[in-house]
């Protein structure tokens, strides 16, 4: 491979990427494919491994075992190759609260080895305007808001030109403003083709801001892919109603459909029966199309009294990956 941007391809590749401390796998192999230009959420309830993973893939922590691949290239080995190709927000950068944004900006980049002195002051000037703190580019960090140093966070890990921004919950701990600065920073920061992979415990901030998605519950990686496939990956269920529950199963029968156990709390319905089916995959969300099955039951003379098609949200979908409840406010 060149040594130009990488086009198609992966941006972060892991193979059986693994953390153990004593005991604890923190990271159990943990494969993570993260394609280019994507903005890819890293979702999973607090403590089940998304920083460990995190700070593994930026060469801050040893793995265990396994490989991580940064922009085609495996690390650590080329750790000074890569890394200022990369930027990162990982437990924010230390800020003095009496210097102001501009002024930190500029002692941070100087104290980098790759950067060129020359072009600072116009690298830090364009990287306030990039997440919009140029009219408090003088203002002491003291007197930012959490969103604001959030913010010049961001705008630390944009000095330079970068193919993949990396960045730990970066709405933790801010309020609503704040969080809504730095989703819409994000959201634009992809338009302008940076892949972005972001690590959240919240379900609904990721499916408001990524394209793809990883799941972490316990160490291990549960799901990950297109956002619009899981969704898609979750199970539907389809719900009748009739007075004729004998005939209906044994037209649910004939197309290969086993009705759930039945709900006590749903018999005595005046309007009749009700009868649950479950269809958990895509392959069989395709077979089974429920208008086809409403036409099949009206054929058969059975009385349908209502129906309906149930899928399952991706809150749903989540939480039976991961086996616990997600934080979705905000
Ligand atoms: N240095 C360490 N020594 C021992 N255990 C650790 C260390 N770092 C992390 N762990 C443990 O590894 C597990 C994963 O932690 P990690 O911080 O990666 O999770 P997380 O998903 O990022 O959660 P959070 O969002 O709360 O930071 C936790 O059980 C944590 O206690």
């Amino acid at each position: 491979m060149g040594d130009g941007p990488v086009t198609d391809g992966l941006a972060i590749e892991t193979h059986g990427l693994s953390k153990h401390f004593g005991q604890q796998a923190a990271v159990d192999s943990v494969d993570l494919a993260v394609p280019h230009g994507t903005v890819f959420g890293f979702l999973g309830p607090n403590g089940s491994g998304k920083t460990t993973t995190i700070r593994m893939l930026l060469g801050l922590a040893a793995a265990s075992a396994g490989t991580v691949n940064l922009l085609g290239r495996e690390m650590p080995d080329n750790l000074h190759e890569v890394l200022p190709r990369v930027g990162a927000l990982v437990e924010g950068p230390a800020f003095y609260p009496f210097l102001s944004g501009a002024a930190n900006l500029h002692r941070l980049d100087s104290a980098s080895p790759h950067t060129v002195p020359g072009t600072r002051k116009a690298r830090v000037q364009r990287a306030l305007e990039r997440v919009g703190l140029e009219h408090a580019a003088g203002k002491r960090v003291h007197a930012y808001s959490l969103g604001m140093k959030q913010r010049l966070g961001i705008a630390n890990a944009l000095l330079s030109p970068r193919e993949l921004l990396v960045l730990d919950e970066p709405t933790n701990g801010l309020d609503p403003q704040g969080t809504r600065e730095v989703r819409n920073l994000v959201r634009s920061l992809a338009h302008q083709g940076t892949t972005i992979f972001v690590s959240s415990h919240l379900l609904a901030e990721v499916d408001q801001m990524c394209t793809h998605a990883a799941v972490m519950s316990a160490g291990k990686l549960v799901a990950q892919g297109p956002l619009t496939e899981l969704r898609q990956a979750g199970s539907t269920r389809l719900r009748l109603v009739t007075p004729d529950g004998g005939a209906a199963r044994e037209v649910l029968g004939r197309l290969g459909l086993v009705p759930e156990p039945p709900d006590p709390g749903l018999q005595a319905q005046p309007d009749g029966e009700t009868i649950a089916v479950v269809l958990e995959t895509a392959a069989q969300q395709a077979a089974v199309l429920p208008e086809d099955v409403v036409r099949h039951l009206v054929q058969a003379g059975v009385r349908v009294r209502g129906f309906a098609v149930e899928r399952e949200s991706l809150e749903d979908r989540f939480v039976a990956l991961t086996g616990e409840g997600f934080d979705v406010a905000q």
